[in-house]
């Protein structure tokens, strides 16, 4: 641990994923009391992320020891590469990692059984699924426990989680699950926004006027919703007049198929993440 007791950090792969929970700690003040090593491949890269307040960016074509070095002093190493390459990667900082480490998987498929058959006995494994909000500090972030996780290492990393938004801990047989909803949600929701926004185009309006009327609906929609003690179908139902426009408009979404649409798409998610485990 650092002199401020908060346990050092390495992130192991810092692009979209890892970058999005670095930058909201980064903005939490977070690393200004407790410094974060992260490596990615590239120079260019790792000097964006020395950039960073409290952060030592590392260029793997540069240092190729740089991931054993980073895992070698750290509490807590964050696993953010993509999943093809985890078990790689944790062959190379096995051999380094301070027995206690803990190591936190923010790849989707890979399981613990994975981790813990590769690293030593004396690391803690615990899975997460993190999302990209973590920029703004609106994470939502599910952790699975590994054999060897107590209830410390959990707080451990749950404080982690916590700096950039709301965590939920979850048996590691529905962390796939989890994954289809929030993991990949933000996807979802920036694909609606995109054809909503085709739909204003369409509709005659410029692309700028488009995002304003679009973006602003999410967002007022959504900051509705969370000041408001009613609830999303009730919110609906605000919205749609008897026998008025909105009525007409949901009325088509529904035919197309909605829900049973998301159902799918989850579903077609949880598939991959089935391959993923199988290293595929
Ligand atoms: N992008 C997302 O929204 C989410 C991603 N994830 C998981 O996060 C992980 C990373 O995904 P992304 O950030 O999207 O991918 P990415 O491709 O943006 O980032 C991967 C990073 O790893 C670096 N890298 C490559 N080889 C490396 C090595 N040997 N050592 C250290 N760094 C290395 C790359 O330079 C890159 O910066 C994946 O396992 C994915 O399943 C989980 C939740 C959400
Ligand atoms: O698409 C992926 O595989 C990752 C996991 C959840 C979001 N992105």
């Amino acid at each position: 641990m650092t002199s401020t007791n908060a346990p050092s950090i390495a992130f192991l792969g810092t692009g979209s994923m890892g970058g999005a929970i670095l930058s909201g700690l980064v903005a939490s003040g977070a690393t200004a009391t407790s410094p974060v090593i992260a490596t990615n491949r590239t120079p260019e890269k790792a000097a964006a992320l020395s950039k960073l307040e409290g952060v030592t960016g590392v260029a793997l074509n540069e240092n190729p020891e740089g991931n054993r070095e980073a895992a070698a002093g750290a509490d807590i190493i964050l696993i953010g590469v993509k999943p093809g390459m985890v078990p790689d990667l944790l062959a190379e900082i096995a051999p380094a990692l301070k027995p206690g480490a803990i190591v936190v998987s923010l790849a989707a498929g890979v399981t613990i059984a994975t981790f813990e058959s590769i690293l030593p006995d004396t690391a803690i494994v615990v899975r997460s699924m993190p999302n990209t909000p973590a920029v703004v500090g609106r994470a939502v972030t599910g952790i699975a426990p590994g054999t060897r996780a107590d209830a410390a290492a959990m707080a451990a990393v749950r404080a982690v989680f916590e700096t950039v938004g709301e965590v939920l801990e979850v048996a590691e047989d529905r962390i796939d699950a989890l994954s289809t909803i929030s993991g990949s949600g933000p996807a979802y929701v920036f694909a609606l926004i995109e054809a909503l926004t085709a739909a204003a185009i369409e509709k005659g309006f410029s692309p700028e006027e488009a995002d304003l009327l679009v973006q602003g609906t999410f967002r007022g929609a959504t900051e509705l919703l969370a000041a408001s003690d009613q609830t999303p179908t009730q919110l609906r139902i605000n919205v749609t007049s008897p026998k008025g426009t909105t009525e007409r408009a949901l009325a088509v979404m529904s035919d197309a198929g909605l829900d049973q649409m998301f159902i799918r798409a989850t579903d077609a998610a949880l598939a991959r993440a089935k391959e993923l485990a199988a290293g595929s």
